[in-house]
């Protein structure tokens, strides 16, 4: 992973070809639901193999068929909390959920509004007591004005302090970094990759479109 010194604790894979090369599959235009949704969960898996690079281990005795030797337990990965933003990071916490089993998991409805205040509607809240040893990893595949990501983490502090806060994503603009960063400067943020922009109707570029509806298609309006 690399830290992109813009900021503090902001970390993208853009040193890890195949991190990449799924990246790539997912903002290819012709890449269909059913691939666009596997991909995600394998930007999941391996991004939390990654993280837990940054939890911390402890010895313990085991005992092999021949002799008693130490090894290896990642202490932090029993205390782990997947808030999943719906509905673009469901298949992202499937992936997510592979590595960190342990995980007690959340679940927040949160749809943003249009263009320029980006109203985000919050209705459906269901997360577990947060402990102080936990680390809550907040999962959206897109991180763009950041409005969501700071309503969700507004939320989520309710239920209880937890050792670390962290964003799990695909994509963010710097403008949303710098939203998230405003307003919740100890979280820590773990992307795919950190793109250039928004546009004015606030869809990351280069980008790769809206991510739910790439995941499970355009929702009609009634
Ligand atoms: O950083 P922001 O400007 O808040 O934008 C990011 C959010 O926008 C998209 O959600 P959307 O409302 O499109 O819902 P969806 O995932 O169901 O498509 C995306 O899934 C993020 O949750
Ligand atoms: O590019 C974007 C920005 C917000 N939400 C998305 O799904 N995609
Ligand atoms: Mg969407």
């Amino acid at each position: 992973m690399i830290e992109d010194t813009r900021w503090e604790g902001v970390y993208s894979f853009e040193d890890s070809p195949f991190i990449m090369e799924v990246l790539t599959e997912l903002r290819d235009e012709r890449t269909g639901p059913i691939p666009f949704r596997k991909g995600l969960v394998k930007l999941g898996r391996y991004m939390a193999y990654e993280l837990t690079k940054t939890m911390e281990v402890e010895k313990i005795p085991v005992k092999t068929p021949l002799e008693e030797t130490t090894g290896t337990r990642i202490k932090d990965r029993r205390n782990v909390v997947i808030i999943t933003v719906l509905r673009a990071a469901i298949p992202l916490m499937e992936g997510l959920i592979k590595v960190l089993d342990h995980a007690r998991v959340g679940i927040v409805s949160a749809s943003r509004g249009k263009a320029p205040k980006f109203e985000i509607e919050m209705k459906y809240v269901k997360v577990p007591r947060i402990k102080p040893e936990d680390t809550v990893i907040v999962a959206d595949p897109m991180i763009a004005t950041g409005s969501t990501l700071v309503k969700v983490l507004d939320e989520v502090k309710k239920y209880g302090r937890a050792k670390r806060y962290v964003v799990v994503g695909v994509l963010a603009a710097p403008e949303g970094i710098d939203r998230i960063k405003e307003t919740h400067p100890e979280v820590e943020m773990f992307v795919a990759a950190i793109d250039r922009e928004l546009n004015d109707h606030g869809y990351i570029l280069p980008g790769l479109g809206d991510a739910g509806d790439r995941a499970f298609g355009a929702p009609i309006k009634l």
